[in-house]
């Protein structure tokens, strides 16, 4: 378990890209796998999540091979070709991987167990089990709604219409999944708009997916048992991982970066409009479309942030970037004040209470409440020299690590091997740019 020490070194300067997105590496290697015919990814993202499913896929029956740095070739089996595993399968950390697999297997006659890591069995799984229930699909859970769980897929699959009680990608993708080997149309109605990653790719595979906008919800209709084309798909650069080098950026005075090659899906670009509203300087370059989804290069220089109150933006486009938007917080001028984030506290740890804790043990004054932080900004360095716990949480591991940044004192990180799940180069290319990082074995 290394331990990781952040403190300050020099401004960051450069230009660098990020890994590839994590929710189109995951949905391009599982829709891949039921395509006919052969698939070609690059940029893919080989964090343990992304590759947790990939195994999945293998052990369902799909051809999965890595030819070189990020790229990928998928032989699919077709929407109704997935296979039962001959183990136990095994998801890590990864909740995208356990939900949206859970939502394939439903509408397959097949049998599968699903186990992960500490934090993945400590998340609740009713919130797909509940509408994959209604498809016909069976399950064994521990306590009837934790992993370890073994989902028996129906040879009969519903359509459902299905609205869910809480604003989560993973859940509509987990519905449309079982919708594709399901006759007739399934239908996720959401309250609030999230991530259409699912709904952009099935569509360019040519299902018949529509959206549209009835008495204030987004509905997503898919026409099941569709024939999936093969993809040739380039991943755009994960916004979620460049959140961390725009806080920091942000925050480290003389920091002039560029971002390469960054998903702006306006699903997912609420960390710019946020840090923009905090006073941020970042500017959207080169604006263009890439594999169906919006990219652009973000050029991100330090500012004098202050603290925001009432966030102009939907949490649900940031959604994994509020541990580190905390840390900006932090550091700006005045009170921040956070709410509508009770969703946080089922992620890998619950994200408010972790955060709280660790900005607490670093000096930093707030109050935490059942669904969100008012956090009251040192208006330059935090104290720091706190221990900082991170639960199996990589987003907890990097936001403190950003923290450090900006510390009297270094901030220790207890486990820096969480970041393995979704940004394995985060160290390296942070050190690259000047961060002072440190592992500790
Ligand atoms: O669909 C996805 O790829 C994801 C959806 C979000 O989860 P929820 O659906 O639980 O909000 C997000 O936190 C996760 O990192 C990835
Ligand atoms: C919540 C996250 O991922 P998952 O739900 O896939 O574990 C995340 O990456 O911050």
């Amino acid at each position: 378990m290394p331990s990781l020490n952040s403190a300050p070194r020099q401004p960051l300067t450069g230009t660098v890209k990020v890994p590839g997105d994590k929710s189109i590496s995951h949905r391009s290697l599982m829709l891949s796998a039921l395509a006919v015919g052969e698939s070609h990814i690059t940029g893919l993202l080989e964090g343990e999540d992304v590759l947790a499913t990939a195994e999945a896929m293998r052990a369902m029956g799909a051809t999965v091979e890595r030819l070189g740095d990020g790229e990928w070739r998928v032989s699919g089996v077709g929407v109704g070709g997935l296979m039962t595993p001959d183990n136990v399968i095994d998801m890590g950390n990864s909740g995208t991987s356990t939900r949206l697999i859970m939502g394939l297997i439903a509408s397959h006659d097949i049998t599968v167990t699903m186990t992960g890591d500490a934090s993945l069995r400590g998340r609740p799984m009713g919130r797909v089990t509940v509408p994959l229930s209604e498809v016909g699909a069976q399950f064994a859970a521990r306590e009837g709604k934790y992993l370890p769980l073994t989902i028996t897929g129906t040879r009969d699959p519903m359509p459902i219409d299905y609205t869910p009680p809480m604003a989560s990608a993973q859940v509509k993708s987990a519905v449309m999944l079982a919708g594709l080997n399901t006759p007739g149309t399934t239908t996720v109605r959401e309250k609030v708009a999230t991530r259409d990653h699912t709904e952009r790719m099935l569509s360019a595979m040519g299902a018949e997916i529509d959206v549209t906008e009835e008495d204030g919800l987004r509905v997503v209709r898919l026409k099941g048992q569709p024939e999936l084309k093969p993809i040739t798909l380039e991943v755009p650069g994960d916004i979620s991982s460049s959140a961390f080098l725009l806080v920091a950026a942000s925050i480290i005075p003389g920091s002039d970066v560029t971002i390469e090659n960054v998903g702006m899906n306006p699903l997912r670009t609420g960390i710019v409009h946020a840090l923009k509203a905090m006073g941020g300087d970042i500017e959207i370059l080169n604006a263009r479309t890439l594999g169906g989804e919006p990219v652009a290069d973000l050029r991100v220089r330090a500012a004098a942030l202050k603290g925001v109150t009432n966030l102009p933006v939907d949490p649900s486009t940031m959604i994994d970037e509020f541990p580190v938007l905390f840390c900006a917080a932090a550091v700006a001028e005045g009170t921040s004040r956070f709410t509508g984030l009770e969703e946080l506290r089922v992620k890998e740890s619950d994200r408010l209470a972790v955060m709280a804790a660790g900005l607490k043990a670093n000096g930093v004054e707030l109050t935490e409440f059942e669904d969100g932080l008012e956090i009251r900004g040192a208006g330059g360095n935090v104290p720091g020299g706190g221990m900082v716990e991170t639960h199996l949480d990589h987003r907890i591991a990097m936001a403190f690590s950003v923290l450090g940044q900006r510390a009297d004192t270094a901030v220790t990180i207890d486990d820096a091997s969480p970041i393995q799940t979704s940004f394995p180069s985060f160290i390296d290319l942070m050190t690259g740019l000047g961060a002072g990082l440190t592992l500790k074995a």
